[in-house]
């Protein structure tokens, strides 16, 4: 059964409320501001009702309901805690034939209440048909952040126009044109896929930040169009500032696991937040992650905390010198760690690449220090170490790539990566920073049962805030300040908020081991469907995907190294971004990025996915 919703004019039309506590209130407010006027009759009145008494507004009568009270009047409310005497103001009311609201029976209603959101003459009626008033309310509030303030005055400009209008005889289709051009001229009004507020932001923010970003990657230079402004996210989704909504298969780049706002995450935030956000002292926290973190990955025998995964990777080449003495590092093309100095190295050609700055104010001397290898090419790092092993302090690596798209690691590669540093007393460092809790609870090292010598987390063990953190062998470990002379410290390093988040992450994630099977399922079933749509619209993609990281490429070759993955037509996943995002699907902004799935990501968010990639396979066609 549907209600009917109408507008009733109550101006002085005598209303009755019996009944007089917070319920009977709220009713009475709400007649009062339709000029109603309005009578109570209850044996207890509450303090507000007897404010409204006392100054004029409303007529009280300090007893009992009883049968007749209803005589004369338009309409009735029964709001009294006694359903008894509610029955029977309803009785009498369905007698007279005299509309009557019941509050603890919509049963008994001839009408119910809708919460109303007022803009002055604008009235946005909110009924759950008495099935959740708490939903209605809730929706009443979202709708206030959305409807706004200045709708009002539009209201008087139209009605000055359709007075207007009237007058000068415009025909109908004029007079509707009249009016949309009043209505929208105002902009307070997005449509579905508007994105007016973000590119209103983004003007101002190209002003005052670099790009209009903080991080190059967000400004969609990549994928063209402006960035979207991101206003808040739950689960699986975000919504921009234009109010639309996206599944997110960004997740802040890694970080989010549960998904956004994971209740257990947000209470413990807010937990720590009454204690204090920040001590720049020793806590109980950074001790109990670390020790989860010990437990997860047993490698990481002794950790420190720091602010980023840059911090943990530029840190961790330090203490890797440090320890060894020996100033080379040898990278990966395409692989990122950051950017500190020695890391934001290029690949180029040749054997032995040293590495030539990938970004200004690089100088060549540290880059000289970065020696530069394919990934998944044994051949090229033993040539490497024939040539330069004694000098060389750490090889670092993400054992799962995930910055030149994902690319996973062939096995004599992972088997080479243990064995040649260790032959030449150099350090392997595992970035994983994005594999880390992400690929397994053990990381990429448990996935493929490789131990480094030193590891690299963060995002995950931060559940959304910054952290990084950097650990590994304890007689490596100890060469840190102030166990040893390697120095590194930080004012937040630790913080009680990132901890507290990270902990209550890595608790959520040890307590469902299935969880990482239900990732890996749903992410084949979306890699599966990205195939198939692609194949379907003779689009050749190559899906790399390793558990719930995964990247579709646009070439049909293999990708295993930076190389082949930048054959990739990154003009069409462009095509595909923007086709995406405008069906409310958030795909990173650049091909050379991973796609990550939530715990919150539904087999439901997979399907309407697919069914969105189908829909944007057939505009690529166009493309290619
Ligand atoms: C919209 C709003 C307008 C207003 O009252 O002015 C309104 N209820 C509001 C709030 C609210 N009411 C309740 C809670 C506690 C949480 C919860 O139970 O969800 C909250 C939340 C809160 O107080 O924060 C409890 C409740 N309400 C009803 C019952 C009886 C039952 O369901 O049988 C019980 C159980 C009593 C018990 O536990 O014994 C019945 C009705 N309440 C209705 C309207 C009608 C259906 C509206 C619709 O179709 O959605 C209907 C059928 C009759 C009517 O009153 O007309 C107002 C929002 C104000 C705002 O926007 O801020
Ligand atoms: N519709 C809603 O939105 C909603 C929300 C919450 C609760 N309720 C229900 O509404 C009812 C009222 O809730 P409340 O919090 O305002 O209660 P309350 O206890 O604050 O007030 C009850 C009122 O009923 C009056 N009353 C009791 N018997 C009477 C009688 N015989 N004659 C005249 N007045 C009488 C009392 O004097 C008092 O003023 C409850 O049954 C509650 O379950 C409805």
């Amino acid at each position: 059964m549907a209600y009917y919703p109408v507008m009733l004019d109550l101006r002085n039309k005598k209303c009755l409320v019996v009944g007089a506590g917070a319920v009977a209130y709220r009713k009475i407010r709400s007649l009062l501001e339709c000029g109603a006027a309005v009578t109570v009759i209850a044996t207890k009145i509450n303090k507000d009702i007897r404010e409204l008494g006392e100054k004029g507004r409303i007529v009280i009568l300090e007893r009992c309901y009883s049968v007749g009270d209803l005589e004369g009047f338009f309409m009735a409310f029964a709001a009294s805690d006694d359903p008894v005497v509610n029955r029977q103001v309803a009785e009498e009311a369905a007698q007279r034939g005299i509309p009557v609201n019941v509050a603890d029976d919509p049963g008994l209603s001839s009408f119910i209440v809708p919460s109303v959101l007022r803009r002055g003459d604008l009235a946005v009626a909110v009924s759950s048909g008495g099935k959740s008033p708490l939903l209605s309310k809730v929706v009443r509030e979202w709708l206030e952040g959305i409807v706004p303030e200045e709708v009002d005055d539009l209201i008087r400009d139209l009605e000055r126009a359709r007075a207007e209008a009237k007058a000068a005889k415009l025909t109908p289709e004029e007079k509707i044109r009249l009016y949309y051009s009043l209505i929208k001229g105002r902009g307070l009004f997005r449509g579905k896929g508007d994105k007016m507020k973000s590119s209103e932001l983004f003007q101002r923010a190209k002003k005052v930040m670099p790009g209009g970003v903080n991080s190059p990657v967000r400004a969609f230079g990549a994928v063209g169009g402006d960035p979207v402004f991101i206003k808040r996210g739950f689960g699986s989704r975000v919504w921009d500032e234009d109010g639309n909504e996206y599944i997110d298969y960004v997740l802040s780049w890694g970080p989010l696991i549960l998904g956004h706002s994971h209740p257990a995450v947000v209470e413990a935030l807010k937990r720590q937040a009454e204690l204090g956000t920040s001590f720049g002292a020793c806590t109980e926290l950074e001790v109990l992650l670390a020790e989860k973190i010990r437990e997860a990955v047993p490698s990481m025998e002794v950790v420190r905390m720091v602010n980023s995964g840059t911090e943990a990777t530029m840190s961790a080449i330090r203490l890797a010198r440090g320890y060894t003495g020996r100033n080379l590092i040898v990278k990966f093309a395409g692989c990122y760690h950051g950017h500190s100095d020695s890391l934001l190295i290029r690949a180029g050609s040749g054997l032995i690449t040293y590495g030539i700055p990938d970004s200004g104010g690089v100088p060549e001397d540290t880059a000289r220090l970065t020696l530069v290898a394919r990934y998944n090419d044994v051949d090229m790092l033993e040539e490497i170490f024939e040539e330069k092993g004694p000098d060389i302090a750490a090889v670092i690596v993400e054992p799962v790539a995930g910055n030149m798209g994902v690319v996973p690691p062939e096995e004599d590669f992972l088997r080479a990566l243990r064995e040649l540093p260790r032959k030449y007393g150099a350090l392997l460092i595992f970035d994983e920073v994005i594999t880390g809790f992400r690929v397994s609870y053990s990381g990429a090292q448990g996935y493929y049962g490789i131990e480094p010598d030193l590891t690299t987390l963060g995002k995950i063990i931060g559940g959304g805030l910054p952290v990084g953190v950097y650990g590994g062998r304890e007689d490596i470990m100890r060469c840190v300040s102030p166990d040893g002379p390697v120095y590194q410290a930080g004012t937040l390093s630790g913080n009680p908020l990132a901890m507290a988040a990270g902990l209550t992450t890595l608790e959520v994630l040890s307590k469902n081991p299935g969880l990482y099977d239900e990732l890996d399922r749903r992410a084949e079933r979306l890699c599966s469907g990205f195939k198939e749509v692609m194949e379907d619209a003779g689009i050749p993609v190559t899906v790399n995907r390793v558990c719930s990281m995964m990247t579709v490429f646009f070439t049909g070759e293999k990708v295993r190294n930076y190389d082949t993955a930048v054959k990739s037509d990154t003009r069409l996943y462009a095509v595909f971004f923007r086709e995406m995002l405008k069906q409310g699907v958030y795909l990173p902004p650049a091909q050379f990025e991973a796609f990550f799935l939530s715990a919150a990501h539904s087999d439901e968010d997979i399907k309407k996915t697919i069914e969105a990639a189908w829909n944007a396979a057939k505009n690529l066609k166009k493309n290619y």
